[in-house]
């Protein structure tokens, strides 16, 4: 999303604002132009890191990238009449050689941040934010988030891996924290519209490539850590030490912590050493691995926590004597602290507690995040319960299946896959993690991108493999998704639960450099349906066999 109205801003402003650190090539093309007169100034309305979206009047960013440099594709960037180049030094050869205005800087995502911030004007000065960071609850939780400030009376904005929100219209996203760029011209659309707040997810990614430079958050929200992205991060350690960035000064004004989670207790020590910004915390009682015997009482705690099959009541207890109950319209205890941290972090951000409690309690449910699915046709006889869920890694498997296991009275299954060109080191454990956990596994495709379904399916084998046999779920590999989604449901029954995990909102799986078009809830849908016509054909069949046998009444 571009904002409509932008001013040309002087490119010599921008070289100056960069200081000693860049350096400007000018084309030597203007032979018109009298030796003494200074160069022509040049102007910039917009910015972007992708040739392919360049604009008349832009400033291209070309980035070193993992499989090629940004500045290759400067002749496109000059050819939809960019107006400069920003680039570095490996790239300034081929962006010169288009005659365009170069800057040269040693790192250019560490300045594209702030370089993106100016050439929209600050549009975020104005902006509440609150950013939330951690392995799991991102998106819920800004969901949440959202929904307090919208009961607050903001004109709201929201930017996640669902989709970015400006008020009420929605772009679907394909990152869950854009690329720099690409966040400022979406703080500048939302600034045009008159956005008061907006909730947003920051990626470890996006902390690591500098796409929120520039930003700044009013309230930064941490939630867990627990293994993920270990193909982008050399350990767990260095992707903590990452999401960990966000939470100084440079990023934002107060951090709000759950101290249920041991690397979010590793934070507070680590802030509070520092002592550079005011750390809030917040637990759940009975929470993971919470409590006082970890030396660390929280600030705010959900008690009395009453688990419902589609959401959980509790009452928050606040500094200083603030109570009240609280609810949240998402199922699950790992839901009721994505709640208290909304909660608190809207408190944080100034509001009354009474209209977080009211805005997180109004937030309908989180698209694909334990998201029912039922029947339309034949509702009432669909006797058990269908879930889709975002759970693509083992801390989620766990939690979602840990949360069923204590509101189902039948039996559990969960489909799931693990992603190709992510993580390796996630597949054993998110198939221990199920089979240990559900009653039956079937495995299947989720993305497999560039790699052999198979080879997936066998890593997660391997983590299988762990857990002992008297104790493992019956486990099944289909590796044509839809099809085990419907035996999956073929194998539920009255009362039991069929979780289809990994996909969540998506709407498309990814084979091979193709995008085919998938949704778990579609597909999960159709096989219910199927499932339930079946089964009332049976019925009817057996019926009328009943009919047919029962003796004469002559
Ligand atoms: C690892 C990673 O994050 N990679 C990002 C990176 O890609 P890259 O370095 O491979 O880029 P590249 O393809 O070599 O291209 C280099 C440059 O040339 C440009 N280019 C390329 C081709 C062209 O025709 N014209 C052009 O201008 C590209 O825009 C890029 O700036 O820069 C690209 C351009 O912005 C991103 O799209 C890409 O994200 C990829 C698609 C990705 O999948 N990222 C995921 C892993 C990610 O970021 N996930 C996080 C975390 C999600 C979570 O919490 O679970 C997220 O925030 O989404
Ligand atoms: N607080 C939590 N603790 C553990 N697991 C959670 C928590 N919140 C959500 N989950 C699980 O993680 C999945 C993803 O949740 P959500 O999208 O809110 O998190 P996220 O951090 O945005 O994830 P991603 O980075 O994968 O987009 C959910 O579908 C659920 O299975
Ligand atoms: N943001 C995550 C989403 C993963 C979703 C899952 N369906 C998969 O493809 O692994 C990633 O890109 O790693």
């Amino acid at each position: 999303m571009r904002p409509e109205h932008t001013s040309l801003r002087p490119l010599s402003d921008l070289v100056t604002t960069l200081g000693s650190d860049a350096t400007l090539l000018r084309p030597d093309t203007d032979p018109e132009r009298p030796a003494d007169m200074p160069p022509r100034e040049v102007h910039v309305r917009g910015i972007t890191h992708d040739s392919r979206r360049v604009r008349q009047g832009d400033l291209y960013a070309a980035l070193p990238g993992t499989r090629v440099h940004g500045a290759e594709f400067s002749r496109q960037a000059a050819d939809a009449e960019a107006s400069a180049i920003l680039t570095d030094a490996e790239g300034a050869e081929s962006a010169a050689a288009t005659g365009l205005p170069v800057i040269v800087v040693p790192d250019v995502r560490a300045v594209l941040g702030p370089v993106a911030s100016w050439v929209y004007g600050d549009p975020a000065r104005d902006l509440l934010l609150v950013g939330t960071t951690g392995t799991s609850g991102k998106t819920t939780i800004s969901y949440l988030i959202e929904s307090g400030l919208r009961k607050a009376g903001m004109s709201t904005g929201l930017v996640g891996t669902v989709e970015m929100r400006v008020g009420d219209e929605r772009v679907a996203s394909s990152l869950t924290t854009p690329e720099a760029t690409d966040l400022h011209g979406l703080f500048a659309v939302m600034a045009e519209r008159g956005i008061t707040a907006a909730a947003m997810e920051v990626s470890s990614h996006a902390l690591a490539l500098g796409r929120v430079g520039g930003a700044r958050y009013d309230v930064a929200i941490f939630t867990n850590l627990s293994q993920d992205h270990l193909d982008f991060h050399s350990d767990l350690r260095d992707y903590f030490d990452t999401k960990a960035r966000l939470f100084t000064p440079e990023y934002c004004d107060i951090a709000v912590v759950n101290t249920d989670d041991r690397f979010g207790r590793a934070l507070v020590d680590m802030v509070a050493g520092r002592g550079d910004i005011p750390v809030t915390t917040f637990a759940v009682e009975g929470g993971s691995d919470a409590g006082p015997e970890n030396g660390m009482e929280a600030d705010w705690n959900a008690v009395d926590v009453r688990l419902g099959d589609t959401g959980s009541s509790f009452r928050v207890v606040g500094p200083g004597g603030m109570e009240a109950e609280a609810s949240v319209a998402l199922p699950g205890p790992f839901n009721v602290s994505n709640a208290m941290a909304a909660i608190v972090g809207l408190v944080e951000a100034g509001l009354p507690m009474e209209t977080a409690i009211a805005g997180v309690a109004a937030a309908p449910g989180v698209p694909g995040r334990m998201e029912p699915v039922a029947a339309r046709s034949a509702a009432s006889e669909q006797d058990f319960t269908a879930l889709v869920d975002y759970s693509h890694k083992p801390g989620a498997i766990e939690a979602v299946l840990d949360s069923l296991r204590a509101t189902t009275k039948g039996r559990i299954t969960m489909v799931v896959g693990c992603g190709g060109d992510r993580d390796r080191a996630k597949r054993p454990l998110m198939g221990e993690a199920a089979a240990r956990l559900a009653d039956q596994v079937i495995i299947t495709n989720d993305n497999p991108r560039s790699e052999d379904p198979v080879s997936i399916a066998a890593a997660m084998l391997e983590g299988v493999a762990k857990v002992p046999e008297n104790h493992r779920a019956h486990v099944t590999v289909e590796l044509d998704r839809a099809e085990a989604i419907g035996l999956g449901v073929a194998r539920t029954g009255p009362g039991d639960v069929i979780v289809v995990a990994g996909k969540g909102h998506e709407t498309g799986q990814y084979v091979k450099g193709e995008v085919l078009p998938f949704d778990d809830r579609e597909v999960l849908l159709n096989a219910i349906e199927d499932a339930l016509r079946s089964r009332a054909s049976e019925r009817l069949g057996s019926a009328l066999q009943n009919v047919h046998r029962a003796p004469d009444p002559g």
